[in-house]
């Protein structure tokens, strides 16, 4: 197994005049969970588009799971999956029918069993035979997790997989993913803007801005090398441009 699960060498993404990722270099350990954090348009959701094969990079290499995207992207969709509040699913689809349709889509072997399996795991009994447009936000989260589950990812890309989800539902998402972790080995990336969930969850740590990767580490380093008491203040002074030690700057 490769120690990285996803490797990225200078990778760019211009819309016209706008550099919405600029020359970003980093790797993603096998088995870690790490977060991609960063202000409103630093180039997270652009990063794991690219990641998913969903843009084309403008120039630049991406490994994931030891295969270059740009030109493998089929060999290895099959092993990945991910989830984000802005794609939806067909709302008038019940949560059966559509991951009904996502398990052919992604060629899921004994696909109502899995079905079944995802049903209890994450406790979709009440909404299975529903709407999906008749669901409230946190039922809809957790269908997504669903959807993203059904071909058992060795990588998961989300992108804020607990925004609008009252705390309760968040903290059960965090922990559904922390155990599926803990059993499968997965890796996990994620976008966030949530530095609790971050301090709580991840590994590793990658600060965006202005479509750079400005610093990383682990979060505990990174609050030590800020001279800080939680990743939000962190954060912030990043965000700011202020407190910023010598060894960060890059
Ligand atoms: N399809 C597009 N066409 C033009 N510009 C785009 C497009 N997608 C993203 N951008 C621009 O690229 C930059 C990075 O956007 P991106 O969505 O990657 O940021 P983000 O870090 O995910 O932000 P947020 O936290 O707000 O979701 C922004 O300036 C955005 O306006």
């Amino acid at each position: 197994m490769d120690a990285f699960a996803i490797t990225v060498e200078h990778l760019v993404k211009s819309f016209g005049p706008i550099r919405a990722v600029d020359d970003v270099s980093f790797a993603v350990a096998t088995g870690s969970t790490t977060a991609m954090l960063g202000g409103n348009g630093a180039g997270k959701t652009t990063t794991l588009s690219m990641l998913l094969g969903l843009l084309l990079p403008s120039s630049g290499a991406i490994r994931v799971l030891g295969e270059d995207m740009v030109r493998h992207r089929y060999r290895v969709l099959p092993r990945l999956n991910f989830s984000s509040p802005y794609v939806d699913l067909p709302h008038r689809l019940t949560v059966r029918e559509n991951l009904t349709v996502y398990g052919h889509l992604y060629g899921i072997a004994k696909l109502a069993g899995r079905i079944a399996e995802l049903t209890a795991d994450l406790d979709l009994g009440e909404v299975i035979d529903r709407p999906v447009g008749k669901l409230s936000a946190g039922q809809k989260a957790r269908v997504a997790l669903a959807k993203a589950m059904l071909n058992r990812p060795e990588l998961l890309l989300l992108d804020e997989p607990t925004a609008s989800l009252d705390p309760d539902t968040a903290d059960w998402v965090r922990s559904f993913l922390t155990e599926y972790q803990r059993q499968c080995g997965a890796t996990i990336l994620l976008a966030s803007h949530n530095m609790t969930e971050v301090e709580r969850m991840c590994d590793a740590v990658l600060m965006m801005k202005q479509g750079r990767i400005v610093d990383q580490g682990s979060p505990a380093a990174l609050i030590e090398r800020f001279g800080r008491s939680t990743l939000e203040e962190v954060f912030l002074d990043i965000a700011r441009d202020r407190n910023k030690p010598a060894e960060a700057a890059q």
